[in-house]
This record gives C-alpha cells, sequence and structure tokens, in this order.
C-alpha cells in the first residue's frame, strides 16, 4: 500500500491501527419523502428501533465513563428516547416526509424549544442535536458521527477535526492524530501539541484508508508508512524510551552556561494552569481569556471574570502571570463581540480592535484582571493582542493604568508592531512575539489552511526578520537604561525545540508554550551555550529558505534525533 507524507505538527514517532473519524453527516433533503412502499406504521417503528439501538449504545458508553462524563452520557442516552422528540417526529413522518427527515425536523423543533426555554435546559439543545444525528446516521446504516469508539487504543484519522470533536478525546485511548486538510497552527496541530499527542495534518489521502490499516507517523517529519518494516518498528521503540525521559521539567530553563531563560506555560484557564504548574512551569506567558469564555453569547461579568482569572492566578502563587485581553475574532469569535459577517475576518474586528466597537468590554475586563490581582499574589502582567500601532499600545496602557494595572505589554503579532517596536516599547513595559500570527500576517497564509503549511510556518526568513527587528526595536528602545524591556515569544514557534534554541539566540528573554513542550525545550536548550545559540540563529537568519533553515539548525542539534524530536 501506498506511504503519505505530510507536516509534522507534534512530535513522536508511534505504530498503532487506525480508526476513521465518519465524515460529517449530510442533512436528508428538505421535503424528502417516504417510500411509497413503506406504511407510516413501518416508518414510525424503524423510528423508534433506531433511536432504542443510539440509546443502548449510549448507555453501553456511560458505563464505561467516569463522573461528569458518565452523567452527560447517561442524559444524551435517554434523550435518545424522549417521547417528546419521537411524537414530533411521528407527527412529520405523518405529513409523508422519510424517517430520516422527520427526526431531523423534530430535533431542530425541540431544540429550538428547550433553547427559548434559557437555562439550564438551553444547554440541552446540543444533546437534542447530537442524538437527532445519530437516529439518522443509524437509519442509514453508517457510523455515528464524532470520535470513534474502540476497545483499544487507535491513531485518529479524520478530513479535519473541530474544536467540539478535539473536546472529547481521550488521550488515554487516542495515540496520535493524523489529517488530510489541517494546517501546522489548525486546532487540531495545537489540540495535539496540548494533549502531548504526535500528530500530523495536510497528509492528503489518508481519510481514504480503510480503518484498521496499521501504520507508523512520525510527528517530526510527517512521514506516515504503510508498509511496515524493522526501521519503523526501531524508531517507534526508541521514542517510547526517549520519550520517558522527557517527561519531567526542573522547574528553571537556562542554556548550557547558566544563562535563564524562563518557561513558561500558555494556558486557557484554570484547569490547564493546574496542570501547567503540575509540569513546572515558571509561570503563565499568555492566558487566553478568550478560551474561559468560548461559545458564550453574553458578555461575562465582571464577577465571572474575576473567578475565571482567579483560578488560573491561583495556580502560581509568586509567579508571573500574562493575562491576554480578549483575542476575539477569526478563528476565534465570540458572539457577544464578533460581527459574524465580516467579510475578511482576519483582518476585522479582533483583539484589541473591539474598544471601538463594543464599548466598555475591554474596560470591564481590566477591572475584573486588576481585582481577581489584587486579591493574589501572583506577578500579574496584562497583554493586548492584535496590536498595529504604537498609538494603539499607548491607548492600551493609558486603559490599563485606569484600572491600577501596573505592567502592561502587548503582542506583537502584525507585521507592523514588529516594525515599530522601538515606539511600540516607550509606552509599555513588554512585548509577546504571537508566531502564530506574525507569521500568518507576513506571508499572507491563512493559519488553518494545510495546502499553505509550507508558507505559514515560523522558519520562514521573514518570520525571522521580524523576531531580529522586534529585538533590535527594543535595545533600541532600551539604550542608555540600566534595564531593557524584555521581549518574549508565545506563539507556537516557542515549542519547536529547536526553533526555541533560534529564539534564544536572536535575543528572545523568556518562551511560552503548551506545558506538555516545556521538558523537551529546556533539554534542548540546556545542551546549547548562549553563544552556540546566537550562532543558530545566524545561521538561520542565513539561510535562503524555511527548509534550509530548520535543516541547518537541526544538523547542529544532535540531541533531537537522539530524543526523537
Ligand atoms: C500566541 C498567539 O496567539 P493566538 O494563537 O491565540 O492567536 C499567536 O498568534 O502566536
Ligand atoms: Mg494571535
Amino acid at each position: 500500500m501506498q506511504n503519505f507524507s505530510g507536516v509534522g505538527v507534534s512530535p513522536g514517532r508511534i505504530i498503532g491501527q487506525i480508526r476513521q473519524m465518519p465524515k460529517p453527516l449530510i442533512e436528508p433533503a428538505d421535503g424528502e419523502l417516504r417510500a411509497d412502499s413503506t406504511t407510516l406504521d413501518q416508518a414510525a417503528s424503524a423510528l423508534r428501533l433506531a433511536a432504542a439501538a443510539v440509546e443502548a449504545d449510549l448507555t453501553t458508553r456511560a458505563l464505561a465513563a467516569h463522573g461528569e462524563a458518565r452523567e452527560v452520557l447517561e442524559a444524551t442516552a435517554q434523550m435518545a428516547v424522549d417521547p417528546m422528540l419521537h411524537d414530533a417526529a411521528v407527527d412529520v413522518l405523518s405529513q409523508g416526509r422519510s424517517a430520516e427527515r422527520a427526526i431531523w425536523e423534530a430535533g431542530a423543533s425541540v431544540a429550538q424549544m428547550l433553547v427559548n426555554l434559557g437555562g439550564y435546559l438551553a444547554e440541552r439543545a446540543t444533546d437534542v442535536l447530537d442524538v437527532r444525528a445519530r437516529i439518522v446516521a443509524e437509519l442509514r446504516g453508517v457510523a455515528a458521527p464524532g470520535v470513534p469508539e474502540s476497545a483499544t487504543p487507535f491513531i485518529l484519522v479524520a478530513d479535519d477535526l473541530a474544536p467540539a470533536d478535539t473536546a472529547t478525546l481521550d488521550p488515554a485511548k487516542v495515540l496520535a492524530l493524523l489529517t488530510a486538510g489541517g494546517g501546522p497552527q489548525s486546532h487540531t496541530a495545537i489540540i495535539a501539541r496540548a494533549l502531548g499527542l504526535p500528530a500530523v495534518v495536510a497528509a492528503a489521502g489518508v481519510d481514504e484508508l480503510p480503518g484498521g490499516t496499521l501504520i507508523y507517523l512520525d510527528g517530526a517529519s510527517g512521514a506516515i508508512t504503510v508498509d511496515l518494516g524493522p526501521d519503523e518498528i526501531a524508531a517507534a521503540d526508541a521514542w517510547a524510551r526517549a520519550n520517558a525521559t522527557l517527561a519531567v521539567f526542573d522547574g528553571d530553563g537556562r542554556t548550557a552556561d547558566g544563562h535563564r531563560i524562563p518557561l513558561l506555560a500558555n494556558v486557557g484557564g484554570s484547569a490547564d494552569a493546574l496542570a501547567a504548574a503540575g509540569a513546572g512551569a515558571q509561570g503563565v506567558g499568555l492566558l487566553r481569556t478568550e478560551f474561559c469564555f468560548l461559545g458564550r453569547d453574553t458578555e461575562p461579568t465582571v464577577a465571572e471574570q474575576i473567578a475565571a482569572y482567579r483560578g488560573v492566578l491561583d495556580a502560581f502563587p509568586g509567579k508571573k502571570v500574562v493575562v491576554r485581553t480578549l483575542d476575539a475574532g477569526a478563528d476565534k469569535p465570540l458572539p457577544f463581540v464578533t460581527d459574524a459577517t465580516e467579510p475578511n475576518p482576519a483582518l476585522g474586528v479582533r483583539g484589541y480592535r473591539i474598544v471601538g466597537t463594543s464599548r466598555g468590554v475591554l474596560e470591564r475586563q481590566l477591572s475584573a484582571i486588576a481585582a481577581a490581582a489584587a486579591d493574589s499574589t501572583a506577578d500579574v502582567w496584562v497583554m493586548a493582542p492584535m496590536i498595529s500601532t504604537a498609538e494603539e499600545a499607548g491607548q492600551f496602557a493609558a486603559l490599563a493604568a485606569a484600572a491600577g494595572l501596573k505592567t502592561p505589554g502587548v503582542m506583537v503579532e502584525v507585521p507592523s508592531a514588529a516594525l515599530t517596536a522601538e515606539a511600540i516599547l516607550s509606552h509599555v513595559e513588554f512585548v509577546s512575539l504571537g508566531t502564530n500570527d506574525l507569521t500568518q500576517y507576513a506571508m499572507a497564509a491563512d493559519r488553518q489552511l494545510g495546502p499553505l503549511s509550507g508558507l505559514n510556518t515560523p522558519w520562514q526568513p521573514a518570520v525571522l526578520q521580524l523576531v531580529r527587528l522586534t529585538v533590535a526595536g527594543a535595545q533600541a528602545e532600551g539604550r542608555g537604561k540600566s534595564v531593557g524591556k524584555p521581549v518574549g515569544v508565545c506563539g507556537e514557534a516557542a515549542a519547536d525545540p529547536a526553533l526555541a534554541v533560534v529564539l534564544v539566540g536572536l535575543g528572545v528573554a523568556s518562551l511560552s508554550m503548551t506545558a506538555r513542550a516545556l521538558a523537551a525545550v529546556a533539554a534542548v536548550l540546556s545542551s546549547v551555550t548562549l553563544a552556540e545559540a546566537r550562532a543558530l540563529a545566524q545561521l538561520a537568519l542565513a539561510a535562503p529558505s524555511a527548509d534550509d533553515a530548520r535543516a541547518a539548525v537541526r544538523a547542529r542539534l544532535p540531541l533531537l534525533d537522539e530524543l526523537g524530536l
């Protein structure tokens, strides 16, 4: 059978059987009619049988689950045989519609009714829609939507994974992720790194592989091998051994000659923060506050915000925590601030820009951050996303000061900010490079698109130059002062151990990443002196292409191969 190649986005070499994520269910056509040969009674009983099968399946899964997951599955199982849903479907059936169309329409009207009732019941609307899709799949004899069930661990293969799919992944069951679509900064890639799962994206054709196929996946090189030999078995064994040594970070990021580089964590809420603290993170370099409120239709109250931020601060007493104000828009829309009709959301009202369109939201958020900080021993820094000009940085600093926050900073994730870093830093205390967006905007390549993954890498010469210019801007701003203002990195580039060394060589003062990457980055960083890191940075800057830069640096970091990174 043919081998495949994609873009490696989360390292790890693994052999396992694949399970295909079912294709998204297609809605039964509006007006789809029942076959003439099927009576109303026959259609109603087919519907009842399909619903009972869905109930049985969900109940079996509930029995194997624990805690909250069990309760959710039990409740969803009951929903499958809910008499109100069934009666509504029979009503539609009696108008001559097919069983699939009947349950589809009945599910929509029951879900709408729950939404109208509001509160807890409104939250059940998604369960009804999930159950309706499962019943349609059962009636059609195709696999139910969602992550497939399996008694044994497997490599999950999909076209691409949505945030809702990745949220239900069980890391004990899923060995690795492999997608035909998606890009290096897509949700699949970010979640894989956060869960520590090896992953390859943009491997065209893998979604056609038969379920159960045994494959070898290399999450660093992007290679997928279907014809396994002794080399693949040895590589997977070596990775399993090396991975065990990469499980611990001693909480002190430094180069071989003892130059300290704090290694911080990117988190989306208190659960992440607790895990990051457990993994030795020296603080939080990026709290993505929008992740605390994804899916909310309304602005969280100040009290709700204080509680969410306090949960993160409490995990890091006495340590630095950089709280980023809402970065809503583009790939992270929040209905209460995002205009869903924007023609070009990545270039739209995103991040800090909501200050001009959603009056008071930023001010209320800053006051919530200040209140949470006042109650905490954490060293709270506050940072604005999507800053394009020095004026915006100045306005943000003024708003932060008005809220009583002392350490304002901004992200450098738009090329204009990198080019004007000196002026920006005259207004704020620090900057943090968001290499995910900086790459997307420098290369004019949507960060979510697999076909553009060659452009969309922070190894691109243009992106490395923008990092260099940002550091140069900070140095110019600090000239004549006893201490300069720090430039950190909180984009995914910091989680790539080879690139982390280059960033340090370019003059970056701290690195923030998914907690899972801390140990690997710390190990590789401590294998080079600062002078060696600087030499590697020069090598990368001099390379004619992203691939050349990566290959030249990797060739001089033998530890990467030894550790399977
Ligand atoms: C860290 C970044 O922000 P986000 O990924 O949340 O857009 C970035 O753009 O690099
Ligand atoms: Mg960003």
